[in-house]
């Protein structure tokens, strides 16, 4: 029990808790399903212009990377645990101590059956080899996990991964992170090191999702639509199952897995940063009843007392601020404080000028 990382309920028939009302179904029918989002080659042309066109017209992107081997080995893992099989070897996954103060917040372990709503607990630094099933329900800074209800959580599923392969799993995402950051910010107009530096120290949060196989996709989620409220999230999908679905235009396309990609999108914070140039989008994770789905979301945060706004050079007589300057505090306190499908909460901070 001790070594397992994630244990859920199958359930044969969708509990009643999780059917929503019908106006709040996911209309599955409606779906694009053979939308592209953009995928930017970074070895390849263009790319500063490619990730500027992305963030601004559908705030997501594919990013086509080397497949290093801990990506690698999480991307089997993902994907062998759809397929059935458990994935063992060296230690259970814990919290990215190494990473020391960019991974406070700890591990987040979110199983999410068949609905919004699922089983969110924390693992924090100190409760490593606690069994999952022990471990404390998400509190204070994961107050937004801890309104969740608990389902029952019988150990029906369980892989582990070792240590080495997570934390430099971690630290490859983080360094892609500030690369596209630089991207990003050359295609602004601004410092490559403007993102970096304006976002102060960066935390870095890891979410594993995963979505058990559902008897009835059509009325519930997997995770309901939200935006990110951090800066940049990048995303490992299952290769084999699809889920991710973005509103474009306004309507819901599927994002479907590419072999050998991340999936890349513009949280809030840099939507802000560019006075609304960029798009943190909508987004959400459908349900499906044949396979599970798991997905492994980093994202970078700034520093929590750091002031965030449009950049200066953005912000000119024709084009004034969008967004008043706030601290990411102040941001992430009032985006946990209402719910995730109200009006997008960068609207809380807009100017009235
Ligand atoms: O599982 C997915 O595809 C989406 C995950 C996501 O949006 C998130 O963790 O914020
Ligand atoms: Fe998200």
């Amino acid at each position: 029990m001790a070594d397992q990382l994630i244990s859920t309920a199958v359930h044969r028939e969708l509990p009643g808790s999780y059917v929503r009302p019908e106006s709040q179904r996911p209309r599955l029918d409606e779906v694009v399903p053979d939308a592209q989002i953009p995928v930017v080659d970074l070895a390849g042309p263009d790319v500063v212009s490619r990730i500027g066109d992305a963030c601004a017209t559908h705030g997501f992107f594919q990013v086509s990377i080397y497949l290093s081997f801990s990506i690698h080995i999480i991307n089997r893992s993902t994907t062998q645990l759809s397929q059935g099989s458990m994935v063992s070897g060296g230690q259970p996954w814990r919290a990215p101590g190494a990473h020391g103060r960019h991974a406070r917040r700890g591990l987040r372990l979110l199983s999410a059956p068949a609905g919004g709503e699922g089983q969110a607990l924390l693992r924090r630094p100190g409760q490593e080899d606690a069994p999952l099933h022990q471990l404390q329900r998400a509190k204070g800074d994961g107050a937004q996990l801890a309104r969740l209800p608990t389902p029952p959580l019988p150990p029906a599923r369980a892989f582990t991964l070792s240590w080495e392969t997570v934390s430099s799993y971690c630290r490859e995402v983080r360094e892609l992170g500030f690369r596209l950051y630089a991207a990003i910010s050359e295609s602004l107009g601004l410092a490559r090191d403007y993102a970096e530096k304006a976002l102060g120290e960066q935390e870095q949060h890891m979410a594993v999702n995963f979505y058990p196989e559902c008897p009835a996709p059509e009325l519930t989620y997997g995770l309901p639509a939200h935006t990110d409220p951090n800066a940049l999230t990048i995303l490992l999908m299952d290769q084999q199952v699809a889920g991710l679905q973005v509103l474009n235009q306004g309507r819901w396309i599927a994002v479907n897995p590419r072999p050998n990609a991340l999936v890349v999108n513009i949280g809030d914070q840099l939507q802000a940063l560019s006075n609304g140039r960029y798009r943190s989008v909508w987004h959400r994770a459908v349900v499906n009843s044949d396979m599970p789905r798991m997905s492994v979301a980093s994202f970078l945060c700034p520093c929590n007392d750091v002031l965030i706004g449009p950049a200066a050079s953005l912000v000119s007589e024709e084009s004034p601020a969008v967004y008043r300057d706030y601290t990411y505090a102040e941001y992430y306190s009032k985006f946990w404080s209402r719910n995730l499908d109200q009006e997008h909460c960068l609207e809380l901070f807009r100017t009235t000028s």
